[in-house]
């Protein structure tokens, strides 16, 4: 969808030249799903692909808190590379004039299944809105192919625990989540652990806490 926005602005707009750049954040060599990320290159074109490996910055910051605090768990170094791509994303924003797209949707953001200032930091977030299935419909639309947008979803941040599918982390599957959304009916268990998801993650989706907050209302 970026990529699109950017050809259209640079059809109309002559002097300028836009482009879309496409940031592979690997943690260490080969990823599990390689192939995957070069079709679905491939389908965008982006204007421009680079790469930056994370792992030494992330094992050079798990090392430098385990001094202090002991060795982390590979859940929190998990979160620790979602922040480490952040941060990666925001020194080439600043490096080219750019800003920084998000791929939060509605149902990783009620759920709060996103690293906070990690994958959830970002400039602009244009699939807020959209829930898991509207997003496969609009990659179904614009010609992607069917396998980039039928396979099972995975943060895939863990080491120990590699591609474990959203699904299976969450408890809920996008099917009962995406319903939820559009106000269809869910079986009572499945609504229970979208709303108990939802309130633990409240603080996700507000700046943070400061004087003018108030709890009691
Ligand atoms: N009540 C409260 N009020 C204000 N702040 C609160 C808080 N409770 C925790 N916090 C803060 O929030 C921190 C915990 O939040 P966070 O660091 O995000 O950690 P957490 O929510 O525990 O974990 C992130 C989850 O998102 C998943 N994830 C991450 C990245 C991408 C994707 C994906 O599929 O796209 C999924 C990941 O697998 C994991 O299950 C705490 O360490 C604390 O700093
Ligand atoms: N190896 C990586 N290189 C670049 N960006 C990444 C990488 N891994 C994760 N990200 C960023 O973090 C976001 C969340 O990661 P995740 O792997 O969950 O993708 P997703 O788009 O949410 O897809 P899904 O949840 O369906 O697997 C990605 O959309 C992307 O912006
Ligand atoms: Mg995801």
């Amino acid at each position: 969808m970026c990529q699109t926005a950017v050809n259209e602005l640079n059809e109309q707009q002559k002097e300028q030249t836009y482009q879309f750049i496409a940031v592979r954040l690997p943690y260490g060599g080969e990823q599990a799903d390689e192939e995957d990320c070069i079709d679905a290159l491939d389908f965008i074109k982006p204007s421009r692909t680079v790469r930056v490996n994370i792992k030494a910055a992330v094992d050079a910051s798990e090392t430098a808190v385990a001094e202090e605090f002991g060795v982390i768990s590979d859940f929190v170094k998990g979160n620790t590379k979602a922040r480490e791509r952040m941060k990666v994303q925001y020194d080439i924003a600043a490096a080219t004039s750019g800003v920084v797209i998000g791929t939060d949707h509605a149902a990783e953001a009620v759920t709060g299944f996103f690293t906070k200032y990690g994958d959830g930091a970002a400039d602009i977030l244009p699939l807020y809105r959209l829930n898991k299935r509207q997003g496969k419909s609009i990659l179904k639309m614009l010609g992607c192919p069917e396998h980039l947008y039928t396979k099972v979803p995975t943060a895939d941040l863990e080491s120990d625990k590699p591609q474990l599918p959203d699904e299976v982390a969450l408890g809920v599957s996008y099917e009962a989540i995406d319903d939820y959304l559009e106000g269809k009916e869910v079986a009572e268990e499945e609504a229970q652990t979208i709303e108990n998801l939802y309130i633990k993650s409240r603080h996700k989706r507000k700046d943070p806490v400061t004087v003018f907050d108030v709890w009691w209302k």
